[in-house]
């Protein structure tokens, strides 16, 4: 991108950086035109857009190499490294290539399930072995592997199939014979043990049963455009609305750990694409919708007739009974390609990548989105007919979903026409004519591009991370096998989804926006009342950030001024949330610096907006700062010189320094962060504690009490203390962080239910029975925030319930 950047000449780059819509294509010909004829653009896009010779088309001599280090790792036990290898060698085999007259694919799945019964992976190993006979149905080996792994089971029957056909599959004598040995023993369990069948089926991808019982409507206003209200009183935590992804993909950091279909983190058995070497797949469920070029095993090899009649004769003789009697029905059921494919009207969103060219893994993730909505509009055309060209194909974006060109900053205009340009140039090699390449195409696409930095949800995933005390570490304090629970939200993917993009933001939202598998769900977080705007917030939230860093933040990712009633109204959690302490320690007012003071400068003009001789207003705006706590901070109906100059506290007007405050606060966090790197290294030095936890007494004594800066001092704390097992400290710090957040968000906020997982885990960990309440407060929270899908998003729920229930047993 910056080389393509550094060739336009200043007239052309001036030219794109001031265009508008509504002389975009007019840019975008002369960009194009100016492209076209430059050798280095014509290398970039050959380059990224070859097929053969492409990075990600399949390659039979990485594949033959990688499966030799799976095998030397495997021979030395390192069973994780022989495992990726397998995966890597599987991700680059072609399906039709052989080893020694095996299909190659067949070979490396039965080398994986080895490994993954080595690794107690059994269903996995399971799954593997099924994949090789679906290749290669009298491979001996896959049979054998599988009559093992069912061993494991305890699924004697199948095992006594397997082996059996194992042993009549097999080609030496010795190998025979040592079958046959095993057999017995698993004859002999067979006979003991009351046979139980393991369900392989893969996992079942329903997201929902609740049905969305709501009406809503979409409603316009001159601040926000369109946006969505609801027609009626709604509960809390009532279900609005539910919808699968227009288009979506799968982001760069997440393609070796999550499915690139269904975006769950991938099994240790992930199936590769079957024509190119980017995506994994959970499952030949999430590989078949999201679909490829569909290639399959030429060397697909099925038992010949002959064989079940001996074989049946066989194992009625060995196992002397009846109930072995239906073997043809047992491994046409295993054989059976198990791919699957969804009906013709399905458009498969990886079908125009998976060529072997590697732009779908160069270009940014917004740009390979782009991509799956040109080429879905292109594949929806081929079913209707009647629409003419891009214009007609993009039609639903380009008319219905808003963008932000006009207010893009100018560097980001040229890049998105380049991006455009290049795009069009990959798509190309798909589609050749019904995708022409000329000004007005590479417009709509730039405008395509502005409206995805708009209107897409980053697609994320809850996690949660254990951490105890370090082995090495001697811990004299308390005996407690600490190990506290951390949540993390991860971002895995990008999506449209068309409805789901008419709700506007707020940085106070009355709805939550969450994700299973790659469906978007939305519930009210409390009561709303009917005609009320339902807003989800597209990242920032009050309590988070202070006003000024959520108004920048959304003009930078999403180029627009927030006009929600956080970023308006005077709020508590603003104003203490990068506030200093007053200098009178007794004092609970804020002391703003100059930053935070013009950003609330302006939301306090609008509280004093009210003509000054209005006798009524006075008292109301008295009744709301006491009413939402800001009383306690601020006294803002007094003189209104306080708000003028930075420094003042705004409840009893004494004056602080904040030059000196602001180096005393830098240095004292030189302490805290040199605890936190402790913490990442999990060597606690009692001398490193020491010095943090002076740092915390200065910080409490620059920060005003509940300021985020102490919050996170707090946890930084809390998490030192488990570490170094001073449970009674780590929960102490835990609450105290808690306390701070729950004045920064309030008291039902998802946050809380976060850092009620930390500290409902220390008391768990101390045996204390208070973590009961810890856990049934997070569950409510939960509760409201994910409905029925409480246990669904955050397993770990179900762990800490049951570790409550024995605690009160
Ligand atoms: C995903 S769209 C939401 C639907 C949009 N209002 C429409 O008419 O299509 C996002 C755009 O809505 C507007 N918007 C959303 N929330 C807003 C807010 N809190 N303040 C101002 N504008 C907002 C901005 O123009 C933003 O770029």
């Amino acid at each position: 991108m910056e080389k393509l950047k550094s060739l336009v000449p200043n007239n052309l780059r001036r030219m794109v950086a001031h265009s508008t819509p509504d002389d975009l294509p007019f840019a975008s010909s002369s960009l194009l035109d100016f492209f076209l004829n430059l050798l280095q653009f014509q290398q970039i896009v050959r380059d990224l857009a070859a097929q053969e010779s492409g990075l990600c088309v399949k390659n039979i001599s990485a594949a033959l190499e990688l499966k030799q280090k799976g095998n030397q790792y495997y021979a030395c036990g390192d069973y994780a490294h022989a495992l990726s290898c397998y995966t890597q060698a599987l991700r680059v085999a072609p399906s039709d290539a052989n080893e020694m007259d095996r299909n190659l694919v067949a070979t490396l799945y039965v080398n994986r399930a080895s490994v993954l019964q080595k690794m107690d992976h059994l269903m996995e190993c399971l799954r593997d072995c099924n994949r090789a006979l679906q290749i290669s149905a009298s491979y001996a080996k896959a049979w054998y592997r599988r009559g093992k792994v069912n061993v494991s089971l305890k699924n004697y029957k199948d095992a006594v199939y397997d082996l059996s056909i194992a042993k009549n599959m097999e080609l030496s004598l010795g190998g025979k014979r040592q079958i046959e040995s095993e057999l017995k023993i698993i004859l002999d369990q067979y006979k003991r043990a009351s046979n139980k069948v393991v369900q392989h089926t893969e996992s079942n991808l329903k997201v929902s049963e609740e049905p969305v019982q709501v009406k809503l409507r979409c409603v316009t206003s001159p601040d926000k455009g369109r946006g969505m209200a609801s027609q009626c009183d709604i509960p809390e935590a009532t279900l609005v609305h539910i919808e699968e992804p227009y288009a979506m993909t799968i982001l760069k950091q997440c393609r070796e750990t999550h499915c690139h279909y269904c975006l769950n983190e991938l099994p240790a058995d992930a199936i590769p694409c079957t024509s190119c070497s980017i995506p994994l797949y959970c499952s030949h469920h999430c590989r078949g919708q999201a679909g490829g070029q569909f290639k399959s095993h030429p060397m697909k090899h099925n038992i010949k007739e002959s064989h079940f009649n001996n074989l049946e004769e066989y194992i009625a003789r060995i196992t002397l009974d009846n109930d072995f009697n239906n073997l043809e029905e047992y491994i046409a059921q295993i054989t059976l390609d198990n791919d699957f494919y969804p009906d013709v009207e399905h458009i498969f969103e990886h079908k125009h990548e998976c060529q072997g060219a590697h732009w779908p893994v160069v270009l940014p993730s917004d740009i390979v989105l782009a991509g799956r909505i040109v080429a879905k509009s292109i594949e929806g055309k081929r079913v209707c007919k009647d629409v003419p060209n891009l214009t007609g194909i993009l039609v639903y974006f380009l008319s219905e979903l808003s963008h932000s060109y006009s207010q893009i900053p100018p560097e980001s205009k040229l890049e998105s026409h380049i991006y455009a340009i290049v795009l069009l140039h990959c798509l190309q090699h798909s589609y050749g004519s019904e995708l022409p390449i000329n000004g007005a195409s590479a417009s709509q696409i730039v405008i395509l591009i502005s409206q995805i930095r708009v209107n897409s949800l980053a697609i994320v995933r809850m996690k949660s991370n254990d951490y105890g005390p370090s082995d090495q570490f001697d811990n004299n304090i308390s005996s407690g096998s600490a190990l506290i629970s951390n949540v993390e939200q991860i971002r895995v993917g990008q999506a449209i989804y068309t409805a789901g993009s008419l709700y506007n933001h707020s940085c106070q939202p009355n709805i939550h926006a969450y994700f299973l598998s790659r469906t978007l769900i939305m519930r009210t977080t409390g009561f709303v009342a009917s005609g009320c705007p339902l807003e989800l917030s597209y990242g920032p939230q009050v309590g988070q950030w202070d006003c000024k860093d959520r108004l920048k933040f959304l003009e930078d990712e999403y180029c627009f001024r927030c006009q929600c009633s956080g970023c308006s109204k005077v709020n508590i959690s603003d104003l203490v949330i990068n506030a200093f302490h007053c200098v009178d320690l007794k004092c609970s007012g804020v002391v703003l610096d100059n930053s935070v003071l013009n950003c609330e400068k302006q939301k306090l003009k609008n509280f004093f907006a009210i003509p000054e001789d209005s006798s009524s207003a006075p008292n109301l705006q008295v009744c709301r700062c006491s009413s939402d706590g800001i009383g306690s901070v601020a006294n803002l109906e007094a003189k209104r010189t306080y708000l003028v100059d930075p420094g003042y506290c705004l409840k009893c007007g004494s004056y602080r320094d904040l030059a000196s405050s602001h180096a005393a606060a830098d240095e004292a966090w030189i302490y805290i962060k040199r605890l936190q790197d402790a913490i990442f290294l999990k060597e606690i030095s009692s001398a490193v504690l020491l010095d943090a936890s002076r740092s915390l007494g200065q910080l409490r004594s620059i920060f005003h009490a509940y300021s985020k800066s102490i919050a996170e001092a707090e946890d930084t704390f809390a998490q030192a203390s488990c570490l170094v097992g001073d449970l009674h400290s780590a929960r102490d710090h835990c609450k105290a962080s808690i306390e701070i957040l729950e004045k920064l968000y309030g008291h039902n906020h998802i946050v809380i239910a976060y850092e009620l997982v930390k500290l409902s885990s220390i008391q768990l960990s101390m045996g204390d029975k208070n973590s009961v309440d810890s856990i049934s407060r997070l569950a409510a929270i939960f509760l409201r925030y994910y409905g029925t899908h409480a246990d669904k998003t955050f397993p770990h729920l179900q762990f800490l319930r049951r570790h409550a229930l024995k605690l009160v047993d």
